[in-house]
């Protein structure tokens, strides 16, 4: 790793092109913010700048980067040691806040040469976890655990699995030193990682939640182990931390003028922030999509990313979107440009992020970190809790410990079983569906009937409890944009459990606006978890009947397809029903 100067001029301001009187409305805002002081006010941690409750409790981000170049001697040591361990691949298991950016970083900057290959794994699908222990050789992979809280479900049950994986590769003795937790200090990871001798334990900031960590060690222990120089990206990150600073006015300052923009824009109706990357970015968005819902959406209110939908022609978009164009100059995209530029021209409402070269990743971190701090507080909320995940994680414990006592779930009745696929709803969307259905109701009557309840401003998001991989992948999006180019609204998708812990919040908690088509399966080939009754699949089918209720129950538009254990034939089929639904062709 080396060292370079930070320069404060290495990034740029974004622009933005808003139809209307929106842009008097967004300089007023930031004037007010400027008039009140309301940036001193973000870095003193003055709570009543958004809700007046726990705020000044989770600002360790804003100072983060500082402390980690102040001292990186744990980030260098870990370095040489992974040089010298001769290893090949490693595997990071984490939900959301810590796993997110480690992914983009790995997709950002891919492998490097001499060092681990990187997989990140945060499913409980059987057959991505199979997939993920066959991508890596064990006898040669570090298995880095991350968890903030250390007491998370699925990071815990992975490393069960893995645990023991390893144990038979390279012996009982030597498994702990293939280890590394990530963690707060005093968790149960931590005491576990400290009984079990793991070969490293780093700790975050208790004052740093899950998704304001990619800069502490959450994001750059990872970006050490895949052999990213970490301390670089910090110096990078370094010059947007100035540029954020209370000194700089508001109407200079890069994080607050983006938030100001985000959240006015949402209070007037434009909720929907349709993220657009340059190719070599395409996985920021799985980032920001967490930061932007889980911060923002609650009490009824927030902002719902739109995150890898194809762009299209100006008239499949509504009056709700909000278009980022994160646009890297060392590589831009000839369509892109085009079809942003289109979108400009036809009244929407765009907004263009200028970033240099990928290793810019590190200050977009920070730039969007303020950004969300900032639109929370234009928005009313608070921007570092997440009140309503809580909720499904209860329903699904109680549903997995009923499983461990009766060795079953709870059974269900469905709505409609046809050619192998099975709906199910809950009583009070059952009635609603069975009002506009016919008598002899098939799967696509169903299908129309709750797709035709969505409306203008609305978003349909598509939950799929299945393995994320291209060929599900390949036909949600397609079913995505099937309902965004015929009905004219955002489509989300999301995979079970990975989404629970990123935009499931702003599902729950968010604007009552969506409409949710969940997907689940059957499982072709479980996998036990060591030490419980129930199996992977039994903790993912408990998470999604868990999210399923909390939907329900805050009267979210919901209806579950079940699909058999032939995955790809059920998804085929479901992509022909929704087409013949929508009577698109
Ligand atoms: O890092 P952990 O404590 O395991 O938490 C992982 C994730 O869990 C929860 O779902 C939170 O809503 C997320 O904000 C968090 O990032």
């Amino acid at each position: 790793m080396h060292s370079s100067q930070p320069s404060s001029n290495d990034f740029s301001l974004e622009t933005l092109s808003l139809p209307g009187d929106l842009p008097g409305q967004v300089e007023s805002t930031l004037a007010e913010w400027q008039a009140a002081g309301h940036v001193q006010r973000l870095w003193d941690g003055d709570a009543s700048l958004w809700t007046g409750t726990d705020e000044a409790a989770w600002l360790g981000w804003l100072t983060i980067v500082d402390e980690q170049i102040a001292d990186p001697h744990h980030l260098r040591t870990l370095a040489d040691d992974v040089k010298s361990a001769g290893m090949t691949h490693a595997l990071l298991l984490g939900m959301g806040g810590s796993s997110l950016a480690p992914e983009v970083l790995n997709m950002t900057f891919g492998e490097v040469n001499g060092w681990p290959q990187l997989h990140v794994l945060d499913s409980t699908d059987p057959a991505q976890i199979r997939a993920f222990a066959g991508r890596v050789d064990l006898a040669k992979t570090l298995v880095m655990v991350a968890s903030k809280s250390g007491s998370t479900l699925e990071p815990n049950i992975l490393k069960q699995y893995f645990f023991e994986r390893v144990k038979e590769a390279v012996g009982a003795d030597q498994a702990g030193s293939r280890f590394i937790a990530i963690t707060d200090p005093g968790s149960q990871l931590d005491r576990l990682a400290q009984q079990e001798q793991f070969r490293h334990i780093f700790y975050g900031v208790p004052s740093i939640g899950g998704r304001y960590s990619a800069l502490s060690n959450f994001g750059m222990v990872p970006a050490v182990v895949m052999g990213l120089d970490a301390v670089r990206l910090l110096e990078r990150a370094q010059a947007m931390v100035r540029a954020c600073s209370a000194e700089v006015a508001a109407l200079e300052n890069p994080g607050v003028r983006l938030g100001v923009a985000l959240g006015k824009l949402a209070n007037h109706g434009r909720d929907k922030i349709t993220l657009i990357a340059s190719p070599p970015l395409w996985d920021l968005g799985a980032w920001l999509e967490q930061l932007l819902a889980e911060s923002t959406g609650k009490i009824g209110k927030g902002l719902i990313p739109v995150d890898r939908e194809a762009l299209g022609a100006p008239d499949v978009y509504g009056e709700d979107r909000v278009f980022v164009y994160i646009r890297l100059a060392s590589a831009p995209d000839a369509a892109q440009d085009a079809a942003v530029d289109a979108l400009e021209h036809a009244g929407q409402a765009v907004i263009r992020i200028p970033i240099a070269d990928i290793e810019a990743l590190g200050q977009e971190f920070y730039r969007w970190e303020v950004a969300t701090a900032v639109a929370g507080a234009v928005l009313g909320i608070n921007p570092f809790d997440q009140p309503d995940v809580e909720a499904s994680k209860v329903v699904t414990r109680e549903l997995t410990s009923a499983y461990e006592a009766t060795g079953a779930l709870p059974p269900e009745t469905p709505l409609l079983e046809a050619d192998g696929i099975m709906l199910y709803t809950d009583p009070q969307n059952a009635a609603a569906l069975n009002k506009a259905v016919g008598d002899h109701p098939s799967l696509v009557d169903y299908l129309r009937a709750h797709l035709q309840r969505v409306q203008p401003g609305d978003y349909v998001a598509i939950l799929a409890y299945l393995h994320m991989c291209s060929d599900h992948e390949a036909h949600l999006q397609s079913i995505r944009h099937l309902v965004r180019n015929t009905q004219h609204v955002a489509t989300c998708l999301g995979f079970g459990p990975r989404f629970l812990h990123s935009t499931g919040q702003a599902y729950k908690g968010g604007p009552n606006s969506g409409v949710f088509l969940q997907i689940t399966c059957d499982e072709a080939n479980d996998v036990h978890v060591p030490g419980q009754q129930y199996t992977f699949g039994i903790v993912k089918a408990a998470q999604a009947r868990g999210d399923f209720e909390v939907l329900a129950d805050r009267h979210r538009r919901a209806l579950r397809v079940h699909l058999g254990p032939d995955v790809r034939q059920g998804l085929a089929a479901l992509e022909a029903a929704v087409r013949q639904a929508l009577g698109a062709t």
